[in-house]
């Protein structure tokens, strides 16, 4: 599997930057939040001005072998139906991003269905769906490799187009099962408390979830490996945001995180490499249960807590126009002494 040359982004300028931020017309602290992403983004991109360009907003999809078995409330055909409502400008990311003026584009990693060439659609596709984990691994070695392969072309088409941030959001019918086993396997936390209802299952297809998750964790036995995890749990759509975290955090690419599915993918990724967290903003806290398990494991304050449950990327296209407050903020507010405004006494 390809490496990747990650840095941590902590330096002396956090002093230089934290002595600009107190230095703002406002009380010490004020601005709360705001104050650590305006921080958390110069810091990504070495200066005390930085600027968000090009940004981009990305919704990787992929099928999942294991939704045939029964993890979700919904049928596997739903993943490349909901492709074709992103392509037709129908789904909640695309009224969210139009919103905000975010472009999207979709990226299919292994949807069961042949799309064609399409405006909006960049093929990565992996195959048609993963293997079922409850019988297998989700996928190869080799098929995970390629993921990373794929990731690593998406993100120097954009960073060479000049964006320096992407927006990470994904569709697949059951991938909440993947990142309930990622998540449990990469903190320990027992698999009850990472396993939700995802699109809304009852209390006993919640309970058919957990149990089917249980037998494939009694086919693997414990595993602590991030990769290996990965390829025997992941879905396509994840491996490929876990390449383009690493890929975008080698290139000092501003990475939004959305809520839960895109967070496993954030767990793997910083698990094999800690200091890609640097370059993740978490953008919401997701209603799924087992979100709260990752934000702690990654010591993670989500900018919105809105009870979302949808995945997509939605929380991200929201907390966008917080993202580009807090650098507006950082290079456009006076300071007490530009302004004139006396200091606390
Ligand atoms: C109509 C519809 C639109 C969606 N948009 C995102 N998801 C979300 O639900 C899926 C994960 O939940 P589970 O693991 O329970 O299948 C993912 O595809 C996710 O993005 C949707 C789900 C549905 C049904
Ligand atoms: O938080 C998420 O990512 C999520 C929650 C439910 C369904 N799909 C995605």
């Amino acid at each position: 599997m390809r490496t990747f040359n990650i840095v941590t982004t902590a330096g002396p300028l956090a002093q230089q930057l934290q002595k600009k931020i107190d230095g703002k017309t406002k009380p010490l602290g004020a601005l709360g939040q705001l104050e650590a992403l305006a921080q958390q983004i110069a810091l990504i991109q070495q200066t005390e001005s930085p600027k968000l360009s090009a940004p981009q907003m990305l919704v990787f999809a992929g099928d999942h072998g294991a939704a045939k078995a029964g993890v979700s409330a919904y049928p596997q055909d739903v993943t490349w139906q909901m492709v074709e409502n992103f392509l037709a400008g129908g789904a909640a990311i695309n009224v969210f991003t139009r919103t905000h003026g975010l472009p999207l584009a979709v990226v299919d990693c292994g949807v069961a269905h042949d799309f064609g060439e399409r405006a909006g659609l960049i093929n990565c596709k992996l195959g048609a769906g993963t293997e079922s984990y409850i019988e297998a691994p989700a996928m190869t070695a080799e098929r995970c490799a390629q993921a990373f392969e794929n990731a690593v072309a998406l993100v120097t088409r954009y960073a060479e187009s000049g964006c320096n941030v992407i927006g990470l959001g994904e569709m697949g019918i059951g991938n909440t099962a993947s990142a309930s086993l990622i998540t449990h396997c990469l903190t320990d936390h027992p698999l009850e408390v990472c396993v939700g209802r995802g699109t809304g299952l009852d209390d006993a297809g919640l309970n058919r979830k957990q149990q089917l998750l249980a037998q494939a964790l009694g086919r693997t036995g414990k595993m602590r490996d991030p990769a290996k995890v990965l390829q025997e749990f992941g879905g396509f759509e994840i491996a490929t945001m876990v390449g383009v975290i690493l890929a975008a955090a080698e290139r000092r690419i501003v990475v939004l995180i959305d809520g839960f599915v895109v967070g496993a993918a954030a767990l793997v990724a910083c698990t094999l490499y800690p200091a890609a967290r640097d370059y993740c903003v978490y953008c919401h806290r997701s209603a799924e249960a087992g979100h709260r398990v990752q934000l702690a494991a990654m010591q993670a304050q989500p900018l919105l807590d809105l009870g979302l449950r949808l995945g997509e990327g939605t929380g991200v296209a929201l907390a966008w126009p917080l993202v580009k407050a807090a650098v507006a903020f950082l290079n456009d507010m006076a300071s007490f002494a530009s302004a004139g405004v006396s200091e606390k006494a």
